[in-house]
């Protein structure tokens, strides 16, 4: 089963960094997430019940993000991973986590993790 649902360049401003100045300030991460989904209820079914709901998803992905205040993007994706496996029953996510501020040479840095089986 190949099915994802998907979610691509979510915006979310936080506290985020290492640095003493970075725990003063808000700053722009962007997450890039694949879900591993089986499709086929909510193609047949045509109700969101049986979907793994982007909003609802990307809202709860805002709401870690702002509450964990991560230092580093390590930990951001780690918990964001955690939290998605258990409250919307992903099998297996990859994640993107990108600050696209953070070296001012290059358009974004960022991490990925793949967590799961799918
Ligand atoms: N692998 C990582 N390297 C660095 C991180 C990070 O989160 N993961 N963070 C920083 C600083 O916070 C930086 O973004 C400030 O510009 C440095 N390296």
């Amino acid at each position: 089963m190949a099915d994802s649902v998907l979610i691509e360049g979510l915006v979310v401003e936080t506290v985020v960094g290492v640095y003493d100045w970075e725990r003063e300030v808000t700053q722009e991460l962007v997450v890039d997430l694949d879900m591993a989904w089986d499709n086929r209820a909510p193609g047949a079914s045509d109700d969101v019940a049986d979907a793994l709901d982007y909003a609802l998803v990307s809202e709860r992905i805002g709401q870690c993000l702002k509450e964990l205040r991560p230092k580093l993007l390590e930990h951001g994706a780690e918990v964001l991973a955690e939290v998605l496996q258990r409250e919307f029953a992903v099998g297996w996510l990859r994640l993107t986590l990108r600050k696209p501020g953070a070296v001012p040479t290059a358009r974004s840095v960022g991490v990925c993790i793949e967590r799961g089986v799918r």
